[in-house]
């Protein structure tokens, strides 16, 4: 990355503080740019879903995954949750969607409890394993809630074959005007298919593991056993290991990571896999270095600039983003390491700006809270808006939680050091609800910001990209106006 002019900020920058020029290009299509991540986990888009409990669940993990991304699931939940979330991620199925599906004998309020789980608007009707039906919304508005599926569910369905090729699908979805079709092994539901997904399906490669499953990463803390949680998750099946605190760097972390490194070898020596270890969050080289010292391959960014964060408005402490992963990837790419850039993503272009200060991938939550597949449920305001509650992992509402086997004083002091929000409200959009949506409008604002530097991957990206910075007035100039002024 060059700063245009050679202009050496005199202060620190965040990613509204900035734009790329474009320069000249022999890219000649943005189809043709490749963002495969140079962290060596397998991703195949730049995007990380961070350990958030609103936001990274079993469904986000898939459906995320199922577009080349992963997801980490946080260190609050019960080691039986993890296995149980990993095992259905690895179960799911890397083109089929996983429907929703109730049984002909439910009631519709069941249907609708489950309908908002998912972006597909409907749900697959079972009388055993058979498909007999489905039912959306529509089916649903001006009957009683106790009234069973079969009675309001649309029966004449039109199936696929699971051999099917995709092509077709989407032909017959077209011409039937259908949303989805269950895709049939046999008589039994392997999945569903909607017109978004096949395309989709086209355009991105699933992340997956050496076995041909979908991805999923975890996160553990650096306080209790961490030696054997690390290897607990291992055996589960992650794929990354997250090793996650506010202060990165503190010795408490240069003292876990090794017992991290001392799991993830004996691990590898048993079973040939050799996992990533993230860890974080550092803002400076001198944190990066010191976590690769004691065994990070990836660095994880960002003090302050998340969302749900007040760190900075509570202690001053943090950085600019923007800064903060120039320095600290500058610091890692030295010494053949690769950072992610994780907090404060609101826009496309921020997740263009973090790759052009030299992040491997980006870590996204409170965006990704409001859609169908964060982990929280779906509610409604007064004017009928959709809406999904998330909350900060240093929220008193997190602690509370990740402190439940302690006692009353421990409990009690912990609550003290609050530096999150425990109750927001992030609103689907209504043109983009399903997380693939967001995923779609960031990869494609990506694909174009690196054909504009001539970019066809991460790394010439990194080369070629020419970065300036902005007054307040040069970023308000590029937002779009709803409105005339
Ligand atoms: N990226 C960011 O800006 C931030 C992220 N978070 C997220 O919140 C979650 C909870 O993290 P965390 O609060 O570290 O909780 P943890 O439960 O992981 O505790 C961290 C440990 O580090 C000690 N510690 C020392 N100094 C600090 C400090 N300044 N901040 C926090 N802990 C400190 C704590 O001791 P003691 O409690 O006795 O002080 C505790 O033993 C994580 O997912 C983290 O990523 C939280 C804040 C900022
Ligand atoms: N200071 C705090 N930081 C938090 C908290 N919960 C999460 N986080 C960090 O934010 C990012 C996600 O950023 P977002 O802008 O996409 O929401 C996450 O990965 C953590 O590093 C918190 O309670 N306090
Ligand atoms: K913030």
């Amino acid at each position: 990355m060059k700063f245009l002019n050679d202009a050496q900020p005199a202060h620190d920058l965040t990613y509204s503080d900035t734009f790329m020029v474009p320069s000249r290009s022999a890219v000649a299509s943005r189809s043709g740019v490749d963002l495969v991540t140079p962290d060596r986990v397998g991703t195949t888009i730049p995007l990380v879903v961070s350990n958030m409990t609103a936001v990274a669940g079993k469904r986000m993990a898939e459906t995320v995954a199922r577009r080349g991304g992963i997801a980490i699931l946080p260190q609050d939940i019960s080691l039986a949750a993890i296995q149980d979330m990993v095992s259905k991620v690895k179960r799911a199925h890397t083109v089929f969607e996983t429907p929703i599906t109730v049984n002909v004998n439910d009631s519709v309020s069941t249907a609708m409890a489950l309908l908002g789980k998912r972006s597909h608007g409907a749900a697959v009707v079972l009388d055993g394993h058979r498909p007999v039906g489905i039912i959306a919304e529509k089916d649903c508005l001006e009957v009683d809630r106790f009234t069973p599926i079969h009675q309001v569910m649309t029966t004449e369905i039109v199936t696929v074959n699971q051999d099917a090729d995709l092509d077709s699908v989407f032909d017959t979805l077209t011409t039937r005007h259908l949303g989805m079709v269950p895709v049939l092994n046999g008589e039994h539901l392997a999945g569903v298919l909607t017109r978004k997904g096949v395309l989709r399906s086209s355009m991105y490669t699933p992340a997956i593991d050496p076995d041909g499953r979908l991805m999923v990463g975890a996160a553990v803390g650096i306080n209790g056993d961490v030696h054997a949680k690390t290897l607990a998750l291992l055996e589960a099946g992650v794929d990354v290991i997250v090793v996650d605190t506010a202060h990165g760097h503190q010795e408490k972390m240069i003292e876990a990571l090794p017992l991290v490194v001392a799991a993830r070898d004996e691990f590898a020596q048993r079973t040939g896999r050799r996992l990533q270890i993230a860890a974080g969050n550092v803002v400076s080289s001198a944190g990066t270095r010191d976590l690769m010292a004691a065994g990070a391959d990836i660095l994880k960014v960002g003090v302050g600039p998340g969302a749900m964060c007040t760190t900075r408005m509570m202690t001053g402490v943090g950085r600019p983003q923007f800064s903060a992963v120039l320095e600290c990837a500058t610091a890692a790419q030295e010494l053949g390491a690769e950072v992610w850039a994780d907090g404060g993503v609101k826009y496309p272009r921020d997740v263009a700006l973090a790759l052009a200060a030299g992040a491997a991938s980006v870590m996204i939550g409170s965006w990704f809270a409001g859609t169908y597949e964060s982990a929280g449920d779906l509610a409604s305001d007064g004017q009928g808006r959709l809406y999904k509650e998330s909350f900060g992992m240093a929220s008193a509402r997190a602690v509370q939680q990740r402190t439940r086997h302690q006692s009353a004083f421990e409990r009690a002091r912990a609550s003290l050091f609050e530096e999150g929000i425990s109750h927001s409200r992030m609103y689907l959009d209504p043109q983009r609800p399903g997380v693939e949506d967001l995923i779609d409008s960031i990869i494609s604002g990506v694909r174009s910001s690196f054909s504009y530097a001539g970019a066809s991957s991460i790394a010439e990206f990194r080369e070629r990209v020419i970065v300036g910075i902005q007054s307040a007035a040069g970023y308000d100039e590029g937002r779009p106006r709803d409105t005339s002024w």
